[in-house]
């Protein structure tokens, strides 16, 4: 199929267009419509009559801007109207929501007289919390939006200005650096001189790029003083005392190209002509200036970007609006300034320099990206722009006192910004908050594997954890350095050489010798297998915790685990959970990895140190006892089983809200369990799911993160004498920084 049927399908499939309307609220009984409407919502009508500002408390005002457009320079399309300039605008709202959670309409005004725009707009206030201006045409632009700036209480942002200036000029910040190159020194060329164009040249003015050694040009060539034809004050402001009349002319010695202009405006010639080094952003969309593979066709040394995603180094204000907008919309903020716009390039500028975590490298087919000239700005599916940007961007709403609501505690901002990422990282977050408290020891046999170290490095940052490294020190050292990672003087141990090694030789004979390991044998474990001397550190009480599996099998990590340490005293087990975390919910899934076939007894062990992990995440466990039966509905051997496994956890803990034998879909329906089985102990649907046996459990769990697009956490090994946990082969550095987390938790209750 082409893709331009592609693109059409998409958007026609299914519901048309690509946006709905969704409430937040329930609306199912006569009881919530009272609330929802006549008569309830009389009380927050009379609130906000009382005090405006109540509409950020009791509306959706606070969180819904107005995508405003009228059609006149959609994309690089131009002048194609209001109305088929919508799928753009709906596309905007997309990205807001899906960036940063703002809520969008979209508006699309059947005018080209500005001030009928400027009324309309203001009349909408009431509605939105923010205006988003789209695609209006230079010069009409810069007219509307300082008027409404003016008289608008509400941030009044125009993308196409302010969004590709700012992420237009943090590139540059970054392929300055690449290139050696100082702002001031640099001849600029700004192809394009409407919305984009002026204010792309005007951000690099404040940043330090001199006014002569910038060139703007337009369809009539370059903007020079006492020019007539074409020209408008914004233009005039930023014209250039030259005699150069064409972008030829003025692109030979250039050193960066801004392109906002339209498809092929620049040829293979031009960009021959530039200077050593040249940077390009050929930004028009949906075709560039030039592409980027013409102009590597000219020039080996080229750095460029274009507004597209299907190449590297999208420029593209999608890096910008959704995150700024989260900052000012949190902050209440009166209006976005200078300020804040410097904040974001900024932050984003200092983003790509940073390590890219392994969901980012996944979100783009697993290339490496790592800060240069083909990686000189964030990705857009980066999660850590919205924790960057959005923060930076209330910090200076506040600081340059636009900030109605300031933000009292920054680090509780953030998580509240992860929390809109998804659940798990709210739950993650919890815990890793609580590693944090008391940071414990962390023995890591895989010392030299990439992402472990890039693992250790966030532990390190963040102070999760205190990583120890088991390896060759020179190769990990090495690894460290091609990296560039900074792990400060992070505890690397060589197990071959440590001078620890005879203690733990000895103390494995002693364990092991009527369990037919030779002394030799025990040497060449201890020495070359380093799953054993990390079990020996825990055991000997030189690590707090184990966690290793990254590029081992299940059975070589857990086999030195569970005959050094072992399992706690009194147990029949050890027993493994997975976290599984859909958008909305979380539920915790057990046994699904260790007990093939348990009995009661190791059943309701196994929901007994379930719910007491689940306590470790801050979370009430409501257990379910799954099975085919309903509370006896089915009698059989199995049904039975877990029938008494219920009986016996309600024995041995009491207090535990658990219930069964029941159905899956009881389980996770608190209202028909109401209304059914109103004795049931479980009220609130389930959050702890017991399986009858590891086939149900292994087979459920896969299914859920498969079809239920489910995000699993774990395995998360319970009952083991000391914290000890098995990574999973491809398990994201993210996921090793989740166990992390789970395993200091863990060594934190023993301490207790
Ligand atoms: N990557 C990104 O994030 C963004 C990219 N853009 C792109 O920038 C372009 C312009 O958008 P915008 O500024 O909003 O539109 P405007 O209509 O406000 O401005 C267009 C400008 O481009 C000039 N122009 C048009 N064609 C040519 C050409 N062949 N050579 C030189 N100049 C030309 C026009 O000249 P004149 O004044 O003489 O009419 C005008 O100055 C579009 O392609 C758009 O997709 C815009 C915003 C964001
Ligand atoms: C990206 C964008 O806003 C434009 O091309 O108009
Ligand atoms: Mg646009």
């Amino acid at each position: 199929m082409s893709k331009r049927q592609d693109a059409l399908d998409y958007h026609s499939s299914g519901r048309k267009g690509k946006i709905e309307v969704t409430t937040t609220k329930p609306c199912a009984t006569s009881l919530d419509l009272s609330l929802a409407y006549s008569p309830g919502v009389a009380e927050p009508c009379l609130e906000i009559e009382k005090n405006p500002l109540m509409a950020y408390e009791y509306t959706a005002k606070g969180n819904l801007v107005a995508v405003v457009s009228n059609g006149t320079a959609v994309l690089g399309l131009g002048d194609i109207g209001a109305l088929a300039g919508k799928p753009v605008m709906e596309g905007k709202g997309v990205l807001f929501k899906r960036f940063a959670d703002v809520d969008v309409f979209d508006i699309e005004l059947n005018t080209k007289d500005s001030d009928e725009i400027i009324r309309t707009v203001k009349l909408l206030e009431p509605t939105f919390g923010g205006i988003n201006l789209e695609d209006i045409k230079g010069p009409e632009c810069f007219y509307i939006e300082e008027e409404l700036k003016k008289i608008m209480n509400i941030p009044v942002f125009h993308d196409d200005q302010h969004g590709t200036a700012i992420i237009a000029n943090a590139g540059l910040l970054n392929a300055l650096v690449l290139v050696d190159k100082k702002i001031e020194d640099i001849k600029i060329i700004v192809n394009g001189a409407g919305a984009a164009g002026i204010a792309c040249a005007n951000l690099a003015r404040i940043l330090g790029a001199r006014p002569e050694n910038m060139y703007l040009c337009d369809t009539k060539g370059v903007i020079f003083k006492g020019r007539t034809e074409g020209m408008n004050a914004y233009k005039e402001r930023l014209a250039n005392d030259t005699d150069a009349r064409t972008l030829e002319d003025v692109m030979v010695g250039a050193d960066v190209f801004f392109g906002v202009s339209a498809k092929g405006a620049v040829t293979k010639e031009m960009v021959a002509s530039m200077a050593k080094d040249p940077i390009i952003f050929a930004m028009a969309n949906p075709d560039p200036e030039i592409t980027p593979d013409e102009a590597k066709a000219v020039r080996s040394d080229v750095i460029i970007g274009t507004g597209r995603s299907d190449y590297n180094n999208q420029i593209n204000n999608v890096l910008c609006f959704p995150f700024l907008f989260r900052g000012a919309l949190d902050t209440h903020a009166s209006a976005i300034n200078d300020e804040m716009k410097m904040a974001a390039v900024k932050a984003l500028a200092a983003l790509a320099k940073e390590d890219v975590p392994d969901s980012v490298r996944k979100a783009y087919s697993n290339v490496e990206i790592k800060f240069g000239r083909e990686y000189l700005i964030p990705k857009p599916f980066d999660p850590r722009v919205l924790l960057h940007v959005a923060p930076a961007v209330a910090q200076a709403a506040m600081d340059s006192g636009v900030a109605r609501r300031p933000i009292e505690n920054m680090a509780k901002y953030l998580e509240s910004l992860e929390a809109l990422q998804g659940r798990s990282k709210e739950i993650m977050r919890g815990l890793i908050n609580k590693a944090k408290s008391n940071p414990k020891r962390v023995v890591l046999p895989e010392g030299e594997e990439e992402k472990i170290l890039r693992a250790a490095q966030v532990l390190i940052d963040e102070g999760i954890a205190i990583p120890i490294l088991l390896g060759d020190k020179e190769e990990i050292l090495a690894k460290i350095k091609e990296l560039n990672l900074d792990l400060g003087n992070v505890q690397i141990i060589d197990p071959a050489t440590s001078p620890k090694r005879g203690e733990y030789i000895d103390a494995l004979f002693d364990m092991r010798q009527r369990k037919g390991i030779t002394r030799a044998e025990g040497k060449r474990l201890i020495k070359k297998n380093r799953n054993y001397y990390g079990a020996m550190m825990l055991e000997k009480g030189d690590a707090d915790a184990l966690l290793s599996g990254i590029e081992h099998h299940y059975p070589d990590t857990i086999r030195p685990a569970l005959e050094i340490i072992g399992k706690q005293e009194g147990l029949s087990k050890v027993h493994g959970m997975y976290m599984l975390v859909f958008k909305k919910d979380v539920v915790f899934c057990a046994d699904t990895t260790v007990t093939i076939e348990p009995t009661a007894e190791e059943l309701a062990e196994t929901a007994i140190l379930t719910a007491q992990k689940v306590r470790h995440f801050e979370v009430e466990p409501r257990v379910a006892m799954l099975s085919f039966s309903n509370f006896g509905s089915a009698e059989h051997p199995l049904t039975l089983k877990v029938k008494r496994a219920t009986q016996l956890v309600k024995e041995w803990a009491p207090d535990l809200i658990i219930d069964g034998e029941v159905q899956a879909n009881l389980a996770l329906d608190p209202e028909l369990m109401e209304r059914q089985y109103p004795f049931s102990k479980l009220k609130g649907n389930a959050n702890v799911l017991i399986f009858p046996d590891l086939q149900s459990g292994n087979i459920s769990y896969k299914l859920l993160t498969r079809l239920g697009g489910a995000e699993a956490v774990g395995p998360i090994l319970m009952g083991m004498k000391k914290p000890v946990h098995v990574l999973q082969r491809g398990d994201d550095v993210s996921d090793i920084v989740n166990m992390a987390a789970v395993a200091v938790v863990d060594a934190q209750m023993i301490e207790k």
